[in-house]
């Protein structure tokens, strides 16, 4: 089939920062992409890295109606591009993960019966939504709701167990709860409550969509090896509104990935010229849908560098434990995605960039950070007999290790020995690439359980290490990535750049919409997928010697971070 006349297939990204639209053909040939970026474009709403912040009860929340507008002005801009909208077949995508928007009672009707001739947001943003916002996977205002989680079940590492993750600040069913108590009213009025994938799906099919089997995983209310609901979890969210009350508000689960929910909106059809035929597929989370923009092979890890700095693997066994968290796969039974995910990524590396002098000669705003953390010698040691730097760089409340908010620097001998506080600090040259090591060592030591030696001569570590989001056009961070991290067979990223999100959605609508009876994600992408096309290697990964001098501070560090959060616990 030519590029000309062929079936186009559409995937949406709507993470913290962005709405990112991507569109390919069968033979998974990117043809037109689009984004919004929420603070360049739609300021207006007052947010700052697309969110809001109220500092004193931790809350971080996003208003539902800038995503609302951001569809139809990603859709005006693809079409700017001449993008043929009558050629798209099929529509998947992802939202950031856990976040969560309450409909009102007549918000279903009202999205069923939108007229063309307006925009979402004027139809739909203020009555349509029992409540403006939705919580963002940054809140940390559950504390107390995530005690009562653990306490449910008997014991964080049981409610992992269970729904594959300890509780979290972000996952969805502690924040419903606090949502319950603190705005029973509002609770009251809601008809239905969706997850971002969720919603951005029912904004596409006219009608609420039911949760999809991956991104449901994130709410710590879903019993995964039973495949249904957690009911004293659920009961205890919905407090004395009642179990079944929440069901209903819940609605359903799709343990399909692929397949069609149904045919897109009239709206879409009339407003933008989308064929009538052209179908919906489950949309999922960001992380999972990040996940499917290539055939991931079990040895093999993502590290996505987003708002959000996550380690993905897709993985046949379920080992869940309190530091981790494990999620249904999104388009395979079976397989499970095993993910760290850190609050301090992206932002935390632009505060210590945005420290350094402003680059003069490049356009590039990371140019000055680049060359800072590479000319820097790993662990900041020029030589053996130097201290070696370890450090925290928390902005804002991390999740791995759940402490506050801060930075630390610490200093340690090459053996991993005399672990101090550092009396002087060190300059914030030197943060440049202490940064970057902290988190990389972070990913090091806690996915050594789900990694092995690729061949006798290999100690445990991944096969390839794929660089996704925004970070990942970073040659800096590669490097290091490489160094810290190892990979036998180096480090790549896409070519999409950041865009691997929207591009695994855009693969699932492919497969969603083309697949034969019982053909897997695998075997249809794998199948069409062209690796020279898809990414290209930036690092040659595993370098023995380096790899194994931050082999010997990885106690240390795991120490380090040990005495930062008994420091917590005494300030607590
Ligand atoms: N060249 C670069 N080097 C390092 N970080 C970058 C670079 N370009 C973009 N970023 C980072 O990428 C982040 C946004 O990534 P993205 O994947 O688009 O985020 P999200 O999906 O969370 O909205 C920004 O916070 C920015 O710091
Ligand atoms: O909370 C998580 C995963 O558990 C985050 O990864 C969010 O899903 C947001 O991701 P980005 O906006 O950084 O892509």
């Amino acid at each position: 089939m030519s590029t000309k006349d062929g079936p186009l297939y559409l995937g949406f990204d709507l993470s913290t920062q962005q709405l990112k639209a991507i569109v390919i053909t069968s033979q998974l040939k990117v043809l037109y992409e689009a984004k919004v970026d929420f603070d360049a474009d739609l300021s207006k709403y007052g947010i700052l890295k697309g969110v809001h912040v109220n500092e004193q009860e931790r809350e971080v929340f996003a208003p539902v109606a800038m995503w609302l507008e951001a569809v139809d002005l990603v859709l005006q801009r693809l079409k700017l591009k001449n993008t043929p909208f009558s050629r798209i077949k099929g529509i998947s995508g992802a939202g950031q993960q856990h976040g969560s928007v309450y409909w009102s009672m007549n918000g279903e009707e009202l999205l069923s019966s939108l007229n063309p001739g307006a925009t979402l947001v004027e139809q739909l943003a203020r009555k349509a939504f029992a409540h403006p916002f939705s919580p963002n996977w940054q809140d940390a205002s559950t504390q107390k709701e995530c005690d009562s989680f653990d306490a449910e079940l008997g014991s964080p590492e049981r409610l992992a167990q269970v729904t594959g993750s300890k509780a979290h600040h972000r996952f969805t069913g502690p924040q419903i709860m606090r949502f319950h108590k603190k705005h029973p009213a509002v609770y009251r009025a809601t008809s239905r409550i969706s997850l971002v994938s969720s919603f951005l799906a029912s904004i596409f099919l006219g009608r609420i969509a039911p949760f999809d089997i991956s991104d449901v995983c994130g709410m710590n209310l879903w019993d995964i090896n039973a495949g249904a609901w957690c009911e004293p979890l659920l009961a205890l969210a919905a407090g004395e509104d009642g179990l079944e009350d929440l069901k209903k508000k819940l609605g359903g689960v799709r343990e399909d990935g692929g397949g069609r929910m149904g045919n897109i909106s009239s709206y879409f059809v009339s407003r933008y010229g989308f064929p009538s035929d052209c179908g919906i597929a489950p949309f999922t989370g960001d992380n999972p849908s990040t996940i499917l923009a290539l055939p991931l092979r079990p040895l093999d890890a993502i590290v996505s560098l987003g708002t959000s700095t996550t380690f993905l693997m897709s993985t046949p066994k379920y080992l869940p434990d309190p530091s981790y968290h494990f999620f249904n796969h999104p388009t395979t039974a079976g397989l499970y995605m095993f993910m760290l995910c850190y609050k301090n990524g992206g932002l935390a590396r632009e505060k210590i960039r945005d420290k350094l002098p402003k680059p003069i000669n490049s356009s590039d705003p990371w140019s000055t950070f680049n060359e800072t953390a590479l000319s820097t010698p790993s662990l900041g040691q020029s030589s053996p007999s130097d201290p070696a730097k370890l450090g925290l760089y928390f902005p804002l409340p991390e999740i791995v290790p759940n402490v506050r908010a801060g930075t630390w620097r610490y200093n340690c001998d090459s053996d991993g020995s005399n672990l101090r506080e550092s009396e002087k600090g060190w300059s914030s040259d030197a943060d440049a690439r202490a940064i970057v090591e902290s988190q990389i060592l972070s990913l090091r030591l806690r996915s050594h359980n789900l990694v092995h030696s690729p061949s006798k001569e290999y100690p445990p570590q991944p096969g390839r290490i794929y660089l996704v989001g925004g970070g990942s056009l970073n040659p800096a961070i590669a490097r290091i990535v490489g160094d810290v991290l190892g990979g036998v067979e180096g480090v790549y990223k896409l070519d999409v750049g950041g865009n691997a999100c929207a591009l695994g959605g855009a693969y699932k609508a492919v497969w969603a919409m083309e697949r034969t009876k019982g053909e897997s994600f695998e075997e249809l992408i794998g199948g069409r997928w062209r690796e020279s096309e898809a990414v290209e290697k930036v690092d040659d990964g595993y370098r023995t010697e380096t790899w194994s001098k931050y082999g010997k501070v990885l106690k240390t560090f795991e120490k380090m971070e040990g005495e930062v959060l008994k420091g917590e616990k005494r300030n607590k």
